[in-house]
């Protein structure tokens, strides 16, 4: 038998302005999933969910179902396929779920690129990371009903990742400015990314686009020649920000308090309910996470939140 343990961490999708074009991969947290390899075929299906810890019972056991799995399963298809390599033996799979669920921090894509960088280590690494991210991307169809890759593909290459095509998938990677510090804060409570898509706009005015493109050239300027300042300025979501924020309790005023605080700019993460910022030190992204914490506590509800502070993360998913 052989055994792998792949890392992937959290991501925030969208960065403000990006919808599911933009995102970036954070440190810490991760999820992890471990894979043992058995040389004989043990059931109908190659891959087999053993144990998942931290998912408190809610996530897919079977292997169809969860993002985890149902990448290792579509990886083996397409070696098979496209490969010359069909897989008779049965794989393992453990799951680490160390990503709260339903958390605006990209879970379902952190298990799925987790799984596929073991997957690939285990098999002897018949593809590369950008072959692996197409079932990253696919995976994100079964955990939330959508193929956006601005979760998918930051977890698995790390940096900022642009998607400036999904057919044919064309994928840009920004590596972050020195100095650029997340900090992101989870509220204790879910927000479905499904239902949160469900809230969108299907249409919008010349005027609304007009303004989102502005600030995404402006991001990835700013992103691109370190200009701080520029991509606070840019931080701004005109689409998809006023329709989530209220299912968020609290938004406004922990935004306030981050910016208050020194941030460069704040936003919703993905799809919520976690709520990033971004400063250009350390020191200045712990304050931010003190005073949003500080003021998720203050609003009527009283949420508890997490808070992380990080580097972008320029290595993506990795082999522990
Ligand atoms: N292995 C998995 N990890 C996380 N979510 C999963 C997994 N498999 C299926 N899902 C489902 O994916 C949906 C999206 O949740 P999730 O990805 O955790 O949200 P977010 O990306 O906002 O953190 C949830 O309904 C969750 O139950
Ligand atoms: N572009 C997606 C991002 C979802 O991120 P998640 O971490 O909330 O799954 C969207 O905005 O729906």
């Amino acid at each position: 038998m052989k055994t792998v343990t792949g890392f992937a961490s959290a991501t925030i999708g969208n960065v403000a302005c990006g919808f599911d074009v933009l995102g970036f991969a954070i440190k810490e947290p991760g999820d992890e999933v471990i894979l043992t390899l058995h040389e004989e075929s043990s059931s109908e299906s190659p891959v087999s969910i053993k144990t998942i810890h931290g998912d408190g019972g809610a996530l897919p056991r079977d292997p169809k179902k969860n993002t985890s799995s149902f990448v290792v399963l579509k990886f083996l298809e397409y070696l098979r396929n496209h490969k010359g390599i069909d897989f008779q033996g049965h794989i393992d799979l453990e799951l680490k779920k160390n990503l709260p669920l339903s958390s605006g921090m990209g879970s379902s894509a952190a298990s799925a690129a987790a799984a596929l960088i073991a997957a690939n280590e285990l098999l002897g690494g018949p593809c590369t990371k950008m072959e692996l991210v197409h079932f990253a991307i696919e995976g994100e169809r079964v955990a939330c009903g959508s193929a956006h890759a601005d979760n998918a593909a930051p977890a698995m290459l790390g940096n900022f990742i642009l998607i400036r095509s999904y057919n044919p998938l064309d994928l840009i990677t920004i590596p972050p400015p020195d100095q650029l510090y997340c900090t992101l804060a989870h509220p204790h409570i879910e927000l479905r990314t499904a239902y949160a898509r469900s809230v969108l706009p299907r249409s919008i005015s010349l005027k609304t686009a007009t303004e989102q493109w502005g600030n995404v050239g402006a991001l990835i300027s700013g992103l691109l020649t370190s200009d701080y300042e520029l991509i606070g300025r840019a931080l701004v979501d005109v689409i998809a920000e006023p329709k989530r924020a209220t299912l968020i309790p609290g938004f406004y005023q922990v935004k306030e308090a981050a910016l208050g605080a020194g941030a460069l700019g704040c936003s919703i993460a993905g799809s919520g309910p976690s709520i990033f910022a971004f400063s250009s030190s350390a020191a200045t992204a712990e304050k931010a996470g003190t005073a949003m914490r500080n003021a998720f506590l203050d609003i009527d509800e009283h949420l508890e939140a997490d808070i992380w502070v990080s580097p972008v993360c320029r290595e993506g998913a990795r082999i522990l």
